[in-house]
């Protein structure tokens, strides 16, 4: 089993007598993007703040590469590479300018190798002897995540980084982010609100909603658990034709004097309609209804009255 880079324990933050995180445990693997969805207000950029020491655990512990971010935090903190507000660059410098300055300021020495190979990972190498004024948005992040990656961390975090960018732009991030998760055998930590966004980046997601994670599970499982296809049907009388419908095996469920069936293809619909007219049953009403990773996340989320 690979070990985990970073390792989140049972992490607390309390303001003042505000509660802000409620006890979060979660693990980030090498080579995977792990995205960290919550509505605004959710607690990610305090939990984020914690993770590269910016600000203290109330309670918990978090170790990147089996290092206290508290105890040992120099140690932990070489391992780590993060964009949490606007990257700072130099305008009037080139790219390379700007990546030079800051291999210039690294704790360890960074070579000109390293350098190029980062360009490279990032889509910059033929503009990045172009000044950062005439630079995209998109551009921009990319020199950002660029210049994070300098000193070869094993953790990247990144808060909201599609934040401000056009479609284009977030595509491209999109590619990049996980091309050098892969290539660099890198762990990723991304946050977002947008959930279409991370359904495409993220090897896993944790959904987190007023402090505390919901759900952590792999983006695969989540969208096959939730892309189940729904047929609601209202049929006389309903209590029995569940039975029925049970009993030649559906998958049924009653809520709200409404009947939920689990159907696979197109063709079930017909099938289902003749089993309740062939069984003597009244039909109603029919209509199928896409329980989409978008509606769960919502449910998820839904603000408690
Ligand atoms: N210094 C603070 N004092 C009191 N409350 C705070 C402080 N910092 C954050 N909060 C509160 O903690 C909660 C979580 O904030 P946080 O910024 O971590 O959320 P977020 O998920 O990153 O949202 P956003 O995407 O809007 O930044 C919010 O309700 C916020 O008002």
């Amino acid at each position: 089993m690979t070990e985990p880079v970073a390792q989140i324990k049972n992490v607390k933050k309390q303001i003042g007598n505000k509660t802000i995180i409620h006890g979060i445990s979660l693990n980030v693997y090498p080579g995977e993007v792990f995205g960290f969805l919550g509505p605004n207000g959710a607690g990610k950029t305090t939990m984020i703040r914690m993770i590269v020491g910016l600000m203290k655990v109330t309670e918990g512990d978090i170790y990147i590469q089996g290092n206290h971010v508290n105890r040992e935090y120099q140690k932990a903190i070489a391992e780590v590479g993060a964009i949490i507000e606007n990257p700072e660059m130099y305008d009037f410098l080139s790219g390379y300018e700007n990546l030079k300055h800051y291999a210039r300021l690294a704790v360890k020495p960074i070579s000109e190798d390293r350098i190029k190979e980062i360009v490279r990972l990032v889509g910059l190498s033929g503009r990045i002897n172009e000044k950062v004024k005439g630079y995209s948005l998109g551009m921009k992040q990319r020199l950002g995540i660029a210049q994070a990656l300098l000193h070869s961390p094993s953790l990247l975090i990144l808060d909201e980084p599609t934040n401000g960018l056009d479609p284009a732009g977030i595509r491209e991030i999109r590619e990049y982010i996980r091309k050098i998760a892969h290539e660099e055998n890198l762990a990723v930590f991304v946050s977002s609100h947008l959930l279409a966004e991370m359904q495409l980046m993220c090897d896993r997601i944790g959904i987190i909603q007023h402090g505390r994670l919901l759900q952590v599970e792999k983006m695969d499982m989540l969208l096959n658990k939730h892309n189940k296809r729904i047929v609601q049907i209202n049929a006389h009388p309903l209590g029995k034709v569940i039975e029925y419908l049970q009993a030649l095996s559906w998958s049924v469920h009653q809520s709200n004097e409404i009947a939920h069936v689990e159907i696979e293809k197109q063709e079930d619909i017909a099938k289902l309609a003749s089993d309740i007219v062939k069984g003597g049953y009244q039909l109603y009403q029919l209509n199928e209804k896409h329980e989409s990773l978008e509606n769960t996340f919502l449910e998820l989320t839904k603000e408690e009255l």
